[in-house]
């Protein structure tokens, strides 16, 4: 099947969705956008029209569409679980943006579906995992360059949020790719939440307590500390420095071109988390299509498993912010068809 294109479905055509509208178009090969659905019949057409695809507001006829081969989902996370279960039942590939769902009880309902349907057909896309430098880092840790890792230290940064973005929000749209990167690098589910945050920024919103520091303990006993800070003003920032018994190691540190002009020497930095990750988006994009092509998942990519602890990791730190006591993870047992 490789010689034909994937005939991919794009479910939400808003700011991620018309982003990998175009980078299915021109940034991967392989694969096609055949049909795009969003309420917002207008946005759909708009998307749709640039690359000879079908718009329709109706994303379960997209699902239902024998002419797609696999989807893309980029609408809210409050609306993902009935379209993964459609989704599944029809036993489609599907990429979906995280969060897989926006709780751990709808997660782990997808996460029975697969099961029961005995594919894996779900990848959430925690896009971190393709990034050059997070990978480099994963490949440190597993092969215990660094020894034994101890600790986590991350900056995530947002130089300013839309309106209504709430101190929830910086938990479970924000920190949450932490929740799964942490899992990841460490091998490790998350135990425990704690949140404490220092006094309210000045730029910060009415309502919104930022910056805040939230603290992972992991089940292998390491320690995660996040720095959430999500009106800094300055720009779009993700940095990571993992601790080990042997060495440390730092990502996200503005390794880019070093300019010295006109009585200024300095770097420059974007507001926009498409710049900073476009690549990874791109990797995780084309591993995808050439995966699903296959008829598999991308082995790198996060599972509705992780998407499932992503989200009871969530839970926990909205528990701790609201209450200011650490709050344990509850999580199911793992079912045999996603150890990994
Ligand atoms: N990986 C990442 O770094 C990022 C991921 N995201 C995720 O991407 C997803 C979309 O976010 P944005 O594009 O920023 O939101 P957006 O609000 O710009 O777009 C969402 C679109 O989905 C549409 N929609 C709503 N209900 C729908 C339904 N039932 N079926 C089809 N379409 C529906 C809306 O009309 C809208 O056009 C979210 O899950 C979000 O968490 C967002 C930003 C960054
Ligand atoms: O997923 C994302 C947004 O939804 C979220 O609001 C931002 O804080 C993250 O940095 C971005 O990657």
């Amino acid at each position: 099947m490789q010689e034909q294109q994937l005939r991919v479905g794009l479910i939400g055509a808003g700011r991620m969705g018309a982003d990998h509208a175009l980078r299915i178009h021109e940034r991967i090969s392989g694969a096609r956008l055949a049909a795009v659905a969003d309420p917002d019949l207008d946005r759909a057409q708009q998307v749709a029209g640039g690359f000879g695809a079908r718009a329709t507001a109706d994303a379960f006829e997209v699902i239902d569409d024998s002419a797609v081969d696999a989807l893309v989902i980029a609408s809210p996370g409050s609306v993902h679980e009935p379209l993964l279960l459609a989704a599944i039942e029809r036993g489609v590939p599907v990429l979906c943006e995280k969060p897989l769902t926006p709780d751990p009880k709808s997660s782990l309902r997808v996460v029975e579906a697969e099961e029961a349907r005995g594919e894996h057909l779900v990848q959430v896309g925690f896009m971190r995992r393709f990034d050059a430098e997070y990978a480099e880092l994963k490949r440190l840790l597993d092969a215990g360059e660094l020894g034994a890792p101890l600790m986590l230290h991350c900056a995530h940064r947002n130089a300013a949020t839309p309106p209504g973005f709430t101190s929830e929000m910086m938990i479970y749209d924000s920190v949450v790719h932490e929740f799964d990167t942490a899992r990841w690098l460490l091998c490790s589910e998350i135990a425990a939440v704690s949140v404490r945050a220092p006094r309210t920024s000045s730029a910060a919103p009415d309502g919104l307590r930022d910056p805040q520091l939230v603290t992972l303990e992991t089940t292998c006993g390491a320690l995660v500390d996040v720095e959430i800070f999500v009106n800094c003003g300055f720009g779009y920032q993700v940095r990571c420095e993992a601790v080990g018994e042997r060495g440390t190691a730092l990502i996200g540190a503005d390794g880019g071109p070093l300019v010295h002009r006109s009585g200024s020497w300095g770097g420059t930095i974007s507001d926009d988390f498409r710049d900073r990750f476009g690549a990874a988006f791109d990797r995780e994009f084309q591993r995808w299509a050439d995966a699903a092509h296959q008829g598999r998942t991308d082995p790198t990519a996060a599972t509705t498993w992780d998407g499932y602890a992503a989200a009871a990791a969530c839970e926990a730190g909205v528990q701790a912010q609201t209450t200011g006591t650490t709050a344990e993870v509850d999580l199911a047992e793992r079912p045999d068809f996603y150890t990994p």
